[in-house]
């Protein structure tokens, strides 16, 4: 269907980056398709296998997976890494890009009716494979996502701003809607998986704690908590109207650098929160100055408004008894 037509505006996108964009948004739009059918056509959410990070994978994932993989293909893209995949593979032998991608973020909202994505991001490609994708953050030359929710949306950074692209029903093409899309101030939401309190270090337990005291706590003031369980629906949620994201390390076992992979996931959000005007830590140190140490590496990773995230360092960098007691006692970072 549609296939042959320019599936996104391309105004704004540099223009050797043309083609390999308009595949990833022609396979999002037909995602969006599918998904909207749900029960009526092909069954999306049933499990079909693991992946190479333990993982099961979803009808859905692997569906999308090979979709992108094959839509990029002819499109200058030489290296194909993705979420799915154990090894970063080959697609065009004289390709100058390499793209890592998470073909469906929020695999358990699938079944559910709740916003899923895809994420992705793009660098200029090296002879090797793995040479390609494991090097720092910041020589990523584009990264975005797509979210399918009641509308879709694509939102694009090129590394001079955030474009914000919604799906119009009506021509079946990504519109730009804002080429410089800013994160705002002033939120008071805190998204964090928090059945995890127990797991958590101590100062992540202080930084939610004293959210939680709310108005008769050291912040002095009410937050709101929300957890969709989809990384592309609270980086949407955080783009649009401000806020933080939490997925820390824990100690259960396989939690020690938390849930979220590096490649596909944690550094092209952290690529789009910085040029939105937002930060991006492992809740240290920032993720743009990381490098993976393998394809489906794990990252702690904290994002969100540039105050916000500052404050989680400032919680990690005190030692352990002065956590709380020291924001408290002398009001520190006060609201
Ligand atoms: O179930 P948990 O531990 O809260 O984890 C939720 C996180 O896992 C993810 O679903 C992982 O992504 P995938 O669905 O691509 O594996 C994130 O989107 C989300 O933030
Ligand atoms: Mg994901
Ligand atoms: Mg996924």
């Amino acid at each position: 269907m549609l296939d042959t037509v320019a599936s996104i505006e391309t105004r704004e996108i540099p223009d050797g980056m043309r083609a390999p964009i308009d595949a990833l948004a022609r396979v999002a739009r037909n995602l969006s398709f599918t998904i909207r059918r749900g029960a009526l056509g092909q069954s999306l959410g049933h499990e079909v296998g693991e992946n190479t990070d333990g993982d099961t994978q979803k009808a859905l994932d692997v569906l999308a997976d090979e979709a992108f993989a094959k839509a990029l293909t002819g499109t200058g893209v030489r290296w194909y890494a993705s979420e799915e995949r154990d090894a970063v593979e080959p697609l065009d032998v004289d390709g100058r890009f390499v793209i890592a991608i998470d073909p469906l973020d929020g695999s358990s909202n699938i079944d559910v009716n709740v916003s899923i994505g895809t994420i992705f991001s793009i660098y200029e490609a090296k002879a090797n494979a793995q040479a390609s994708v494991l090097r720092p953050a910041s020589e990523q030359i584009a990264a975005g996502y797509v979210i399918y929710g009641p509308q879709s949306q694509m939102m694009l950074t090129f590394g001079s701003g955030v474009q914000q692209y919604v799906l119009d029903p009506e021509s079946d093409v990504f519109r730009l809607v804002d080429a410089a899309k800013t994160i705002p101030d002033g939120s008071s939401e805190f998204a964090i998986n928090a059945s995890n309190y127990r797991h958590w270090s101590k100062p992540i337990r202080a930084y939610i704690d004293d959210c939680l005291a709310g108005i008769d706590g050291p912040r002095g003031k009410n937050f709101n908590m929300r957890w969709v369980a989809s990384l592309v629906a609270e980086t949407h949620r955080i783009l649009s109207r401000g806020g933080i994201f939490l997925y820390p390390s824990d100690d259960r076992s396989g939690y020690e650098r938390g849930r979220l992979r590096m490649v596909y996931e944690c550094a092209p959000i952290a690529f789009l929160i910085e040029q939105a005007g937002g930060a991006a830590t492992d809740s240290c140190d920032p993720i743009m100055g990381m490098t993976a140490s393998e394809l489906h590496a794990r990252t702690p990773f904290v994002f969100g408004t540039r105050e916000k995230v500052a404050r989680v360092t400032a919680y990690n960098d005190l030692p352990d008894q002065e956590v709380s007691a020291l924001f408290g006692a002398r009001g520190l970072f006060r609201a």
